[in-house]
């Protein structure tokens, strides 16, 4: 690939240092990233282009796995690294940045150029203006856009436009890393390359689903971000609906980014309203409370003494179609909770008759698929078998894969795939500007709802727990119970098999 050149908008960030910077190393690693090609950081903190590239160097000896460490290669790949000090807020530096680009790449207009928009998301709306301002909005250019976008579905609905007013929508690209995660798609493979659980997806089959993306940290240093956030905006209106809707979704006639993403956003559609009986019995918000060792979110850096953001959300949820009239998605979201772990729950129904018994005192009628997205990579279904002996006594025991059998998974993480598929042209993985707005469509009405009930209820759960016990209240109106693994641990930081 000729002249490629990416401007980070945002550079001196937490995202930048995380997720972006070791993404763009192991594309460099493997061969992703050839050519002369440039990546020019913005922010306003001043560095020189060698302070940035040490920072940059320091901070991939913590980020990247120790594993995939080369001196050499990550010295090689920061030399492609440069920074320019402006205020992405304000007009003026764009200049400079148009004179940079020049300069780097000997060309107005590079064959491929990328931004990616990782500062605060209150200038999401002002920076295209201004790249349109300062005409750096080239054919050739596209631009990677963090989530949240959209504060609700007005401010996403106003950003759509501003986006739309810059960019043609083939060049936006709504990054949920998320759908980068390779665990993540194989629940399309596992779905759509088995002939075998197909005519068993749907309402006559599958009595419940479970979603749940957990976390054993709190909120680390995103105190401010994390304030008028919360955990539905954070994670619910983006990374967990797109669990469900991979879950439920059609199967495309063929697979492209428009047919994949149709599917997608037909799902985010048939989502049933939320009523207010919904909001009062079928959502359950939290806040993690001091516990031991651990901080309760009130005394968090950046969060008001008296917040009442919730870290916690667990929701029923129903999709009105065909395929799943009558079947609950109870999906949830936590921090500070006993471990950290995403997956999704099918559980089948039970037998409709029992003719076997298990010493064990419960009878396991009902099979149940976990599709662990992260950590344990896998997929296990469980089923009953007779146990060896005397007697017809059953038990349940899990038919497993895990990556490990495949070798594992792939070194470079969630990012560096988006990022590739953005520099080949390949939108199949981002979200669509109907998508996004239909999710908001679904979930903005719950945002009311608490903005005008400041007494809506809000729990507190000791850090290290599983939340509000009322979410178990609110699955045993379904004669259900969530999939908790490591029901007993101990150890916060250590995750048990299933
Ligand atoms: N961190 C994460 O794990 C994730 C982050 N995101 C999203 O990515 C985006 C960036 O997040 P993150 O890196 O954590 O945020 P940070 O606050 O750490 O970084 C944002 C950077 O933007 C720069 N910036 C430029 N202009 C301004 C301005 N006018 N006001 C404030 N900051 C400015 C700041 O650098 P300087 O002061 O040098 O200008 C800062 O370093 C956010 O939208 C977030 O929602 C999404 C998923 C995960
Ligand atoms: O987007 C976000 O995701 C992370 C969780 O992502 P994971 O890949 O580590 O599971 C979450 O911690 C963060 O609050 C949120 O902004």
């Amino acid at each position: 690939m000729n002249n490629f050149a990416m401007i980070i908008l945002g550079a001196s960030g937490d995202l930048t240092k995380r997720k972006l910077m070791p993404a763009l190393y192991s594309l460099h690693k493997d061969g992703r990233l050839t050519g002369g090609y440039s990546i020019l950081g913005i922010g306003r903190t001043p560095y020189s282009d060698e302070d940035y590239r040490s920072y940059i160097l320091a901070e991939l000896r913590q980020f990247v796995k120790s594993e995939e460490q080369s001196e050499e290669l990550m010295s090689s790949f920061v030399s492609h690294l440069y920074y320019l000090s402006m205020d992405p807020a304000e007009a003026e530096g764009y200049a400079l940045m148009r004179q940079r680009l020049v300069d780097l790449t000997g060309d107005e207009q590079p064959d491929n150029l990328l931004f990616y928009l990782a500062t605060p998301p209150s200038l999401y709306g002002v920076v295209p203006l201004h790249l349109k301002k300062a005409k750096l909005n080239s054919p050739h250019s596209r631009i990677i856009v963090e989530k949240p976008f959209g504060y609700d579905l007005k401010s996403a609905q106003e950003l759509n436009k501003i986006y739309v007013s810059v960019f043609a929508e083939h060049q936006i690209y709504r990054i949920d890393h998320f759908l980068g995660k390779e665990t993540v798609q194989n629940v399309l493979a596992f779905r759509f390359a088995n002939g075998i659980f197909e005519p068993l997806w749907n309402r006559n089959y599958i009595d419940y689903v479970e979603v749940t993306a957990v976390e054993n940290l709190g909120i680390e240093q995103r105190g401010g971000f994390y304030e008028n956030a919360g955990a539905l905006r954070d994670m619910v209106q983006n990374h967990l609906i797109q669990l469900v809707a991979l879950t439920a979704m059609e199967p495309p006639a063929v697979f492209n980014a428009d047919t994949f993403r149709n599917e997608v956003a037909k799902v985010y559609e048939s989502l049933t309203p939320l009523t207010e009986v919904d909001f009062n019995e079928h959502i359950v918000r939290g806040q993690y409370t001091e516990s031991g060792s651990k901080k309760g979110y009130r005394e968090e850096k950046g969060v008001a003494p008296d917040s009442r953001t919730e870290t916690y959300i667990a929701m029923k949820l129903g999709i009105s179609n065909w395929r799943w009239s009558g079947v609950p998605f109870y999906i949830r979201t936590g921090k500070q909770m006993p471990t950290k772990v995403t997956e999704i729950v099918v559980h089948f129904r039970e037998t409709p008759h029992q003719m076997f018994h298990s010493a064990e005192g419960k009878y396991p009628r009902a099979n149940k698929l976990i599709m662990r997205v992260q950590p344990n990579e896998g997929v296990v279904l469980k089923i009953g078998m007779k146990v060896p002996g005397a007697g017809f006594e059953v038990k349940q025991v899990m038919m497993d894969f895990s990556y490990d059998q495949l070798g594992g998974l792939p070194g470079g993480d969630a990012y560096a795939r988006l990022i590739d598929d953005c520099i080949q042209g390949d939108p199949t993985l981002f979200t669509r500007s109907d998508a996004v707005e239909a999710s908001w469509r679904f979930f903005d009405p719950i945002l009311r709802f608490w903005k005008n009930n400041q007494d809506a209820p809000l729990y507190g759960y000791p850090a290290g727990t599983w939340g509000p016990l009322e979410s178990e209240a609110m699955m045993q109106e379904h004669g259900a119970e969530w999939t908790n693994p490591c029901k007993n641990l101990t150890n916060t930081d250590q995750y048990c098999e299933l």
